[in-house]
């Protein structure tokens, strides 16, 4: 597997101009394999979204180096290929879409990379389809629902062919249908695309199917693993001030009160099994 993402000692400070300097990211190193789909979580202000932006070359690390697809993100000549290959996905979906119509939106990314007009055509309509939107197309986005406005603004990120894409809690303003029709599609996109996905959320059922899971807390990482190894560990991530999902802490309280035996429980069908036990 080839790795897509790595992190080598990674810092981030804001300077500010009166005031202190914040040190947001701080001594970071991680990788991500291609094909992975990485949970990051972590409480108001921990890092999340800094850490997000330096993979995207919005922002570059104040000390250490970020790797996307082999490229050093201060390779300035390389800007555009490491945006090409890691696409981001923001909160807002309004902040994002600045053309008239889906079709000149979702155009609007590979029109800036150059690419020949015929296969941007091409492009746009797989994206759409790959996004479920195709009947869409010729829609105005202010009129789209949050989910749908989102799943144009990832279809946006697809036509340019990324090899990742990155999302700082896409589904944080969207109702339950609209955040569910985001986090299927980045899971299919992920299972049958092969895009490596890191998908920054508060909710946590959002991560109990990822590959892996890192939690931030003031800067830096304060535990990684599978779901299984972070999400069981109900006191640490309270510590943290992170909730875990609904099913565990219900899992955790019978347990304690020696209700279960055990609390080693992430999905609704394990609660089943650990009851009829
Ligand atoms: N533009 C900025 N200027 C100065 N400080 C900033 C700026 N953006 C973020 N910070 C500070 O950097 C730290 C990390 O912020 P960041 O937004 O990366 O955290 P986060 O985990 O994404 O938070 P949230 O969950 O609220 O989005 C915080 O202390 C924050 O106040």
């Amino acid at each position: 597997m080839n790795t897509m993402i790595e992190f080598k000692n990674v810092g981030y400070i804001y300077e500010k101009h009166e005031g202190e300097d914040t040190l947001a990211v701080d001594d970071v190193s991680f990788s991500v394999q291609e094909g992975e789909f990485i949970g990051i979580i972590g409480h108001n202000g921990s890092g999340k979204s800094t850490l997000s932006k330096m993979i995207n070359a919005i922002l570059f690390p104040t000390s250490g180096d970020v790797i996307v697809s082999g490229i050093n993100t201060k390779d300035h000549d390389r800007i555009w290929e490491v945006r090409q290959n890691a696409g981001m996905v923001f909160q807002n979906p309004d902040n994002q879409l600045v053309a008239t119509l889906v079709e000149e939106e979702v155009a609007f990314g590979p029109e800036n990379l150059g690419v020949d007009p015929k296969e941007i055509r091409r492009r746009v309509d797989e994206a759409l389809d790959n996004v479920e939107m195709g009947d869409y197309k010729n829609k105005k986005p202010h009129q789209l629902s949050g989910g749908q406005k989102q799943r144009i603004a990832i279809a946006g990120i697809l036509a340019m062919k990324p090899k990742c894409i990155v999302l700082d809690e896409p589904t944080a303003m969207l109702d339950p249908s609209g955040r569910k029709e985001v986090m299927d599609t980045i899971k299919r996109l992920n299972k049958e695309e092969n895009i490596t996905i890191l998908h920054i959320t508060h909710y946590m059922d959002e991560v109990v199917d990822a590959d892996r899971i890192l939690v931030m807390d003031n800067g830096k990482i304060a535990m990684e693993g599978t779901p299984r190894e972070i999400l069981n560990q109900v006191e640490k991530l309270k510590s943290l001030r992170l909730d875990v999902p609904q099913i565990t802490e219900l899992a955790y309280n019978l347990k304690k009160e020696n209700l279960l035996a055990s609390s080693d429980v992430l999905t609704v069908h394990e609660m089943v099994d650990a009851l009829c036990q």
